[in-house]
């Protein structure tokens, strides 16, 4: 396919609740933070007076060294935007960037696949130029095929390459042969050539792009390997395409360079150039050593052999319905992508336009794909993919179909537009599934069959829509009183449209997670960015966590909201942490026993995640799935704001421990009772002896305030913070306002007596009591 400069970072899955597996070569990632950034990759986060006084007690030489090796620029480690959710796509963006040896390798493939698409334009041009009349036809698409084809043999070879070999040279030797190819096209001149240099070039590419792919995650963090995903595919299909063809619109249009270099053809000089981005990428990368990580040239990979392993994933893949759906979804829009390639240039004659109109429209359809990829996450936040997957591949689909009945220019515009934007979104909806949902050991083999599928795909429509273009020609349709003429492309993109419209259909039913919502509700509160309905949606019930720091006045604000609750007839679970569940109760003792004092960061850290996950597991799913409000005194964030700021651990070690210890259950509403800590610890110490916590130093209690601080303001919607200080009657008000909005009109149920843990979401559960009464606040 096109675009060999660059791959998405194909395990670059948006933050999983599961733990992503180490990278290969066992170094840590990247801006793993340094000691003196240590636990606050936070954003927002005022200033860090204790940077400089603090001697870390949680973190480990090897963070200095993953650090140095992949060049994080900062010393202080990566800052800010780590928050899920709570952070834009340009500030994720420019932390990913911040990391220098990314940012060195993603410009160096910037590069390359602008040459890249240079040379594709150029190649085509060419090869048309080469032909003429109906064979032109497939002068394109006899490229894109002579591209392809190596993929299907050499797919899953490249890959277990990638896995054996030092990186870093095959990428660097891969670009240098590229170099030669495209440099050989021009000097040699003739079609023969040009379609076996393509052929070889892709199949060098086909070693480079993996190589490529298992570098980045050594590189960046984990939490930033989605906005790394998004940066590569917005780059190689949104941004360089464009430029290319901008370029290529200028070069070709009235002679343009032709004359200021009379000796060289346009289309020559553009592979010339497309030649020297890879020379140039090569010495990028060549001084890149982080690139290879610590893997050593010629470690063997063990595992089952080669055709065992390919027929594992084929049956993983054919009996998996979520896999199942995203391969037909994949493999036929992909179809569809063909047709409209192959017929482009004929439907752009039929609209009596000519090569600029080309470029623009070639352009459009990158614009659209850049704005998808780079949109689309951030606008189906919590939609679920599997069903956003579907819905983006009918709406390309039902684009391209009505691109077929489209006359003027700007109309077609709008549409290739539309048809890039949603495919867009499909795409890494699609790719961001298939690295979150098949687990590690098979993934790289249906990334492999994936791609070979889509290149066969591609291959197979290139090859039979000139025929059908050519076969069809035009006819003349009468409806009545109105005529028009029916174009065999015009044909062949409908019928493209409608089949495209078609797998995003299947892809939807076999990829449904078989929840009752309807697919609209669903669409309208994911855009409306409604937690709440959205669990409501599914039968869920009502987390309120209450957090600060000690002696705020949380265990007197959960029981006051209780009892509001009661006397309105509604009724709540309150719970606490740590201490939840009867075995969290005797890691409780262990944790606040100040003859603990020797527990470490780290295991104090495991210990609250560990009493989580039990909490998670009796208490908070079992109420929430079967439709309760949920009040509980301390979550998630207490880890971050304690064992984070407070132990300096790095704050992505306790997020991903949390994570992975709740399965990813977020509050719908966290209350922050914000208090100087002065104040907080006289409260406290009035009302027992010191435990554990409470004895640490007042420095270490500002951290802990401070972080909670700048976790409400990254997610300001989901947080109430409320200055303690107020008399508990104000603090309670505010909170019943708060809660009572939360509430409104939700089906909730009264809590029952909790029994052993159930299924999901609540299917034992009944119907649900309708609304909630009407509060009272
Ligand atoms: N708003 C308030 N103003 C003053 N004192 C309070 C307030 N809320 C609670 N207190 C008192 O402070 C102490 C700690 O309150 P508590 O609710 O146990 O806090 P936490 O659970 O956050 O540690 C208790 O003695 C309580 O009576
Ligand atoms: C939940 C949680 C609590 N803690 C600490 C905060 C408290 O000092 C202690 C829990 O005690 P808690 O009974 O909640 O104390 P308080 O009533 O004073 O808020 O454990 C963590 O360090 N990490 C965590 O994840």
């Amino acid at each position: 396919m096109p675009g060999t400069g660059s791959g998405g970072v194909v395990d670059g899955a948006p933050v999983a609740d599961e733990p992503r597996g180490v990278p290969a070569d066992g170094l840590s990632p990247a801006g793993t933070p340094t000691p003196e950034g240590a636990g606050v990759p936070l954003a927002g986060l005022p200033e860090r007076p204790w940077r400089a006084e603090h001697a870390p007690s949680g973190t480990e030489p090897a963070a200095d060294a993953a650090a140095e090796a992949t060049g994080s620029d900062d010393g202080a480690g990566p800052d800010g935007d780590a928050l899920d959710g709570g952070v834009g796509i340009a500030s994720r963006i420019r932390a990913v960037l911040r990391v220098r040896d990314f940012r060195k390798l993603w410009l160096s493939t910037a590069l390359s696949s602008f040459g890249d698409w240079l040379g594709l334009l150029a190649i085509t041009f060419t090869a048309y130029s080469l032909v003429d009349g109906y064979a032109a036809n497939f002068a394109l698409g006899g490229v894109l095929i002579f591209r392809l084809l190596p993929a299907i043999v050499l797919g899953p070879l490249a890959g277990a390459f990638a896995d054996r070999f030092d990186r870093r040279k095959t990428m660097v030797i891969t670009d240098v042969v590229r170099f030669g190819l495209f440099a050989s096209i021009p000097l040699v001149g003739d079609l023969l050539w040009l379609f076996i240099a393509q052929f070889l070039i892709e199949a060098v590419s086909l070693f480079w792009i993996p190589a490529k792919d298992a570098a980045v995650p050594n590189m960046v963090r984990k939490d930033q390997l989605e906005a790394a995903n998004q940066l590569s595919l917005v780059t190689t299909y949104g941004l360089t395409p464009v430029l290319a063809a901008g370029v290529f619109a200028v070069l070709t249009a009235a002679g343009g360079l032709g004359e200021l270099v009379p000796a060289v053809d346009e289309a020559d000089l553009a592979l010339y150039l497309n030649a020297l981005t890879f020379l140039v990428a090569a010495v990028v990368i060549w001084n890149l050593p982080s690139i290879s990580g610590r893997r050593a040239e010629g470690t063997k990979v063990t595992g089952d052999g080669f055709l065992r392993s390919l027929v594992k994933g084929f049956s993983f893949a054919g009996h998996t319905p979520l896999v199942r759906g995203l391969v037909i979804g994949i493999t036929g829009a992909f179809v569809a992508a063909g047709v409209v390639i192959a017929t482009a240039q004929a439907f752009v004659m039929s609209m009596g336009a000519g090569a600029a109109a080309y470029a623009l429209l070639f352009g459009a359809v990158f614009v659209g794909l850049g704005l998808g990829i780079a949109v689309g996450p951030g606008v189906a936040r919590d939609l679920s993919r599997e069903r956003l997957f579907g819905v983006a591949i009918v709406c390309a689909g039902a684009a391209v179909g009505l691109l077929a009945w489209t006359f003027t220019l700007w109309l077609a515009l709008v549409m290739v537009l539309l048809m890039g934007f949603f495919a867009g979104i499909a795409y890494l909806a699609g790719f961001t599934l298939l690295g979150t949902e098949v687990e590690d050991e098979l993934r790289g083999r249906t990334f492999a069959l994936v791609q070979s599928l889509v290149r066969a795909a591609l291959i197979l429509s290139l090859a039979v829509a000139p025929f059908g273009v050519g076969v069809i020609a035009r006819f003349t349709v009468e409806l009545g009183p109105v005529a028009f003429t029916v174009t065999g492309e015009r044909l062949m993109l409908f019928v493209a449209g409608v089949l495209a419209v078609g797998v995003g259909l299947v892809a939807y039913r076999q990829m449904d997670d078989g929840r009752p919502v309807p697919l609209i509700a669903d669409v309208l509160t994911a855009l409306r960015r409604d937690t709440t309905a959205r669990r409501r949606l599914a039968g869920g019930g009502v987390l309120i966590a209450f957090e600060g720091g000690e002696g705020a006045g949380k265990s007197t604000q959960v029981r006051r909201l209780h009892e509001w609750l009661t006397e309105e007839g509604l009724g709540a679970r309150t719970t606490l942490e740590p201490g939840g569940t009867p075995s969290g109760g005797r890691i409780r003792a262990i944790l606040l026993d100040p003859a603990s004092s020797g527990l470490s960061p780290r295991s104090e850290a495991l210990l609250y995640a560990a009493d989580r996950a039990q909490h998670v597991h009796d208490v908070l799913r079992p109420a929430l799935d079967a439709g309760e409000v949920v009040i509980t005194d301390r979550f998630v964030d207490s880890s971050l704001a304690y064992q984070g700021a407070g132990r300096t651990i790095p704050m992505d070690d306790v997020r991903s421990i949390s994570r992975w210890a709740t399965q990813g259950l977020q509050p719908d509403l966290t209350v922050l009772l914000d208090l100087p800590p002065e104040v907080g610890l006289a409260r406290a110490r009035g009302r027992a002896a010191a435990d554990r916590m409470e004895s640490e130093s007042l420095e270490f209690h500002q951290r802990v305030r401070q972080t909670f601080v700048a976790l409400a303001e990254a997610e300001p919607d989901r947080y109430l913070v409320l200055d303690a200080r107020q008399s508990p009657d104000e603090l309670a008000a505010a909170i019943r306002r708060r809660v009572s909005v939360l509430l409104e009109g939700l089906p909730l149920q009264q809590p029952a007596k909790l029994p052993t843990p159930r299924g999901r979401r609540g299917s034992e559960h009944g119907v649900q009591t309708g609304s909630t009464p009407q509060l009272h606040p």
